[in-house]
């Protein structure tokens, strides 16, 4: 579903990903840990095509597609979603009207898409203007409930939401990544994702089935989602750049 190869990527003049390989099976549920300032939120914007990150070399297939060079719209179009860490304020433009945009032929109830996962009276407002941390998330993840995407990125889906909206959250992304087909593990419906995570909470939500660990800016290692979080846990980065932890399985 998700190729990447060789990828070096600039920020700002300044090499931040590094030989990057990757890659993501259709209906997989995958997990990217990493200490801060790895390289985590540059991997996923780089992926969706966000324009301040330059790929030097490298490739990124999606769906077969070489897509290193796509505009982000294109992307979408494809069936790329983010959920960005630090979406922007927009002023001047209500949620409910970027919603209907997304909306385009499709039949749904943006009031009761809305409801279900608490943003009803957010409709109206600015995007993310004066929204608490939590009600960004919220925001984000109805965006991507209306958007429908076959390939979620979502950049620490639990940051800053309370213990009770975590439940919510969690349970809207699991609900959204099986096509609300849950009981069959691998149904056809299933949607594809890259979550990064640092308390790894959402593997309380999500059946994943695959983690990789970026450190200095390259997949250092990859393995058993669990696993490779009580290896963290217990020992730190250190033992994942020191290659200890290479293919835990
Ligand atoms: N647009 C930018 N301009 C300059 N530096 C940037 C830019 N975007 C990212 N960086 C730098 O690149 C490095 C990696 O940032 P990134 O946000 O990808 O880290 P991360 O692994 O997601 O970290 P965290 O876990 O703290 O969110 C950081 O040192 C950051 O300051």
């Amino acid at each position: 579903m998700l190729q990447i190869e060789g990828l070096y990527v600039e920020v700002a003049e300044r090499p931040l990903l590094k030989n990057v390989n990757l890659a993501v099976e259709k209906g997989d549920t995958t997990i990217l840990f990493g200490p801060n300032g790895a390289g985590k939120s540059a991997l996923l914007s780089t992926i969706m095509g966000f324009s301040n990150y330059k790929v030097t070399a490298g490739k990124i297939y999606f769906k077969g597609k070489d897509i290193t060079d796509a505009p982000v719209n294109e992307r979408a179009k494809l069936g790329l979603g983010i959920m960005s860490q630090r979406p922007p304020n927009i002023v001047g433009v209500k949620l409910r009207e970027l919603l209907e945009i997304e909306t385009g032929s499709k039949t749904l109830n943006l009031d009761q898409m809305a409801e279900s996962i608490d943003m009803k009276r957010f409709l109206g407002r600015d995007i993310n203007v004066g929204f608490s941390g939590g009600e960004i998330k919220r925001s984000e993840l109805l965006q991507l409930s209306v958007q429908k995407p076959d390939f979620y990125l979502l950049d620490e889906p639990e940051s800053g939401v309370d213990p009770v909206n975590m439940a919510q959250v969690g349970n809207t992304i699991q609900n959204m990544l099986c096509g609300g087909d849950c009981h069959a593990k691998k149904s056809a419906k299933r949607s594809s994702s890259l979550i990064i995570t640092h308390t790894g909470e959402i593997l309380n939500y999500v059946d994943a089935d695959k983690a990789f660990i970026l450190c200095n800016g390259t997949v250092m290692c990859s393995g058993n989602p669990n696993r490779l979080l009580n290896e963290i846990k217990s020992k730190g980065y250190e033992e994942c750049i020191r290659c200890k932890l290479t293919n835990l399985q």
